[in-house]
């Protein structure tokens, strides 16, 4: 294995791990740090750890698992994949992350780009935005885990770690790969080893990535991912996944626990014309609905049920205030998780979650332990199969994907690409 990847979300840890696909690399996903070797033949892995949203010491300790595990393999480059959104409170984790994995590296410099054009998230001046408007400004600022109310992502970083942050804006990065590195260089030694560097086309991202050659860790979405294939592979490439891609027939499940504006466009879609079943934070926290019931509702409707919790920004917080966050999030997750398990053995082979803290939880509750990737089924969401099992899936970001998604990752899901 040659590049070792560490995503802190398992949609995220997808999304990276589709982007790596496409770029020629043999690539699997693990859910959390394997515990014995990685298969002999990928030339990357991607351990998807959940650690977003947990204290900051403890996604230091599972991402240095992590980072360790990978140099066992044989990794000659870390890569660190957090949100494109940049998904963080103010004490982490993205900062003390990169910190300890830099210390355990023993080097200073890394490179910081969230930018994923594809889904219209750009770096510039420093600043990140989605499509039009600022971070701050997109809806992100609502999140109900991790409020982004601030676009100037290296005033974000600088709170989170105790290394200096640079920029290396947008017109050097025009100039590509040469003028990239000698300008993270200049950063760096003027000590500001965390450059945040300006990408607004998948083209600068390359151009990057080429730059990062010889970074033992780059940081940041999946885009700037795109240009390190080229770094590590020779003119040997796998085969497209979606030239090998057979999906499966059979029972399928919609699971959305994702608030995001996008998740909610696409539920409002789905539920014009198939069955839907909002799964309030009420229902779940006083019992009223429980995993047996949600899912014998879903596994005997006519068509595909979409079981969902996500609700405006307003009903998000006021349960929030109610029973706590943390104590809701992880009520509703443990719902998930246990839905799925009562799903999948009651016949179901094809599951779609959305949200990235969602997919985690019904991942690690379906006890996946690694994932195969299959054809893009929307930027940044691929279709995974489950190694060694009858199950195959989509693991989708909170605004990834357009209004029909979910019908289109059930047909892709079944091998109708
Ligand atoms: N009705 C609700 N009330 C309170 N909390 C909710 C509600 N619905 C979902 N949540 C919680 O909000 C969080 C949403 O996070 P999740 O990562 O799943 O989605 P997302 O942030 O939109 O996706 P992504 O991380 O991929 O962008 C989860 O922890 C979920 O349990
Ligand atoms: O980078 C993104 O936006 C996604 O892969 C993600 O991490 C959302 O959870």
């Amino acid at each position: 294995m040659k590049l070792g990847c560490i995503g802190d979300d398992f949609t995220g840890s997808s999304d990276l791990a589709n982007v790596l696909a496409k770029e020629g690399m043999r690539v699997t996903q693990f859910t959390g740090v394997p515990r014995g070797p990685a298969p002999a033949d990928i030339d990357a892995g991607v351990v998807a750890l959940k650690s977003r949203t947990i204290p900051a010491d403890e996604a230091v300790q599972l991402s240095l698992e992590a980072l360790d595990w990978l140099r066992a393999q044989g990794c000659e480059q870390i890569f660190f994949k957090y949100c494109s959104t940049f998904d963080s409170t103010p004490e982490g984790n993205i900062g003390p992350v990169i910190d300890a994995l830099l210390d355990r590296l023993g080097t200073e410099t890394a490179i910081v780009c969230p930018a994923f054009p594809a889904t219209g998230r750009s770096v510039y001046q420093g600043h990140l935005f989605v499509n039009d408007r600022l971070l701050s400004d997109s809806g992100m600022e609502n999140h109900p885990l991790t409020p982004m109310t601030d676009a100037d992502i290296r005033r974000v970083l600088a709170r989170q770690t105790r290394r200096g942050v640079g920029h290396v804006p947008a017109s050097t990065v025009f100039e590509g790969a040469e003028a990239i590195g000698d300008a993270v260089a200049a950063e760096a030694g003027a000590g500001r080893p965390l450059v945040v560097v300006d990408a607004i086309r998948d083209a600068d991202l390359r151009q990057i990535g080429r730059a990062a050659r010889d970074l033992s860790l780059v940081t940041g979405g999946s885009g700037v991912a795109l240009g390190l294939p080229a770094n590590h592979l020779g003119t040997d490439r796998a085969v497209p996944p979606s030239e090998s891609w057979t999906g499966l027939s059979g029972p399928a499940a919609l699971l959305a626990g994702s608030a995001s504006r996008m998740t909610r466009a696409q539920i409002a879609r789905w539920a014009d014309g198939n069955p839907a079943r909002e799964i309030t934070a009420d229902d779940v926290m006083q019992d009223r609905v429980t995993p047996d019931t949600a899912a014998a509702e879903a596994l005997s409707c006519e068509g595909t049920m979409l079981l969902y919790s996500s609700a405006d920004p307003e009903t998000v917080k006021d349960a929030q205030d109610r029973y706590g966050r943390e104590v809701v999030a992880g009520r509703l997750e443990a719902f998930f998780a246990a839905t799925a398990r009562k799903l999948v053995e009651g016949g179901v082979t094809r599951l779609v979650t959305a949200g990235g803290e969602t997919s985690g939880a019904v991942v690690e509750g379906l006890d996946i332990t690694t994932l195969r990737i299959g054809p893009e089924i929307a930027p940044g969401v691929p279709a995974v199969a489950a190694e060694g099992r009858e199950l195959v899936l989509a693991l989708k970001s909170g605004n990834f994907g357009d209004e029909d998604f979910f019908a289109k990752a059930l047909a892709t899901l079944e091998g109708r690409t």
